[in-house]
């Protein structure tokens, strides 16, 4: 059993506390509120995070980032992306020997249009990382939080490291592969997001289930068109963080980008929408960075572009929805010929 220090006290942080600490682990939890550290170590709850949930006595939280780093060799990173950057300022002056860090996070970074791994790899020089691991895949903290089963993807350039982060996670109900392609496993996390806002939008909208099926399978096929290009294996796609996380982000109640997605569908202002929600939409700043990276890249995302009017340039969201069905007519895959027999 290891200390891990989970940077990040909000519902995906708690959550992978929570399944560390079931696994006998002693988790150090960083947050950033008085307030919220003493109720997670007196009451042991996060309730604006995961309400109704007891967590494990065992989870020690602190404000001080030098208290929950002291002897871990892991760090897991769950602060939202735009907030990455700063966390790694604060922890490389705190660093005296190497470590690995995981991080569970899902964004590109705009402008840069980096991916975590590539922005920890930039902040913590080389002779203090051991690794970096990314986790992924369909998990929402509310039901891994109630210990519900659940399935995801840990990806490194180095396998030991991702086995031994495998290890540290893995147990009855929280069930962790291997994957060793970084980019694929990172993308499809992020770019899940975007597809997420618009199958809100589609269901605020009112429209039924074939236009979410179609939103999930096209949004797939330019994920992958923008991942392959990026570098990544098109198998990944099929797998966890790729279809996988889409159907759960597209489909499910419990993601923030869904809902956000609903509430644009239903007339409500992108203001008003991020002020309701209380908790990080990634698929916001994701879009915008993988709509500026699509441009430069030249590659078609008809979907992101869409939703990139609609929060950027007040397209509604109806006529999001037309603009896309009236396309110029396309074959469904783009090599055609490798289609034939
Ligand atoms: N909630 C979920 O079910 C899942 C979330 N994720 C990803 O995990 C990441 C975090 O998401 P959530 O936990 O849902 O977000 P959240 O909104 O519930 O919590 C974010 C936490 O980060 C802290 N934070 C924000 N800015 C910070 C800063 N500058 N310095 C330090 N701490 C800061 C907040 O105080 C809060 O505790 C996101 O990238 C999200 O996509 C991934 C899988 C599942
Ligand atoms: O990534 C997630 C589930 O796998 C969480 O998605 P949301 O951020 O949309 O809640």
């Amino acid at each position: 059993m290891e200390k891990v220090a989970v940077l990040g006290a909000g519902s995906w942080g708690t959550a992978l506390a929570i399944v560390l600490a079931d696994n006998g682990h002693h988790v150090s939890l960083w947050g950033r509120r008085e307030e919220q550290v003493l109720e997670i170590n007196e009451e042991h709850r996060n309730e604006r995070y995961l309400p109704g949930i007891e967590l494990p006595e065992t989870i020690h939280a602190t404000v001080k980032v030098e208290e929950c780093l002291k002897d871990a060799e892991t760090l897991v990173l769950v602060t939202p992306t735009k907030a990455m950057r700063d966390v790694l300022g604060q922890l490389k002056p705190i660093l005296s020997r190497p470590v690995t860090i995981v991080h569970a996070s899902k964004g590109i970074e705009p402008g840069t249009y980096k991916r975590i791994s590539e922005i920890i790899e930039e902040e913590i020089p080389a002779d203090l990382l051991k690794a970096v691991v990314v986790l992924s895949g369909p998990s929402h903290a509310e039901e891994v939080s109630l210990r519900q089963p659940t399935t995801v993807t840990v990806s490194s350039e180095n396998n030991d490291a991702a086995e031994n982060v495998q290890d540290l996670f893995i147990n009855q109900n929280f069930r962790v592969y291997t994957n060793p392609d970084v980019v694929g496993v990172e993308l499809g996390g992020a770019l899940k997001n975007i597809i997420a806002l618009g199958a809100g939008l589609s269901d605020g909208l009112g429209y039924g289930d074939n236009a979410k099926a179609a939103l999930i399978t096209r949004g797939l096929a330019e994920i992958a068109r923008l991942g392959t290009h990026m570098g990544a294996n098109p198998l990944t796609f099929s797998g966890l963080t790729g279809i996988g996380d889409l159907i759960v982000t597209c489909t499910s109640v419990h993601s923030r980008n869904w809902r956000a997605g609903n509430m644009l569908g239903k007339g409500m202002a992108l203001d008003e929408v991020l002020a309701n929600m209380g908790m990080v939409v990634e698929g916001v700043r994701t879009t915008q960075a993988a709509y500026e990276l699509s441009k430069r890249e030249q590659v078609e995302m008809p979907i992101t572009a869409v939703l990139y009017d609609v929060l950027f340039n007040n397209k509604g969201a109806k006529q999001a929805v037309d603009d896309l069905m009236q396309r110029t007519r396309t074959h469904e895959v783009e090599d055609v010929s490798s289609l034939k027999g």
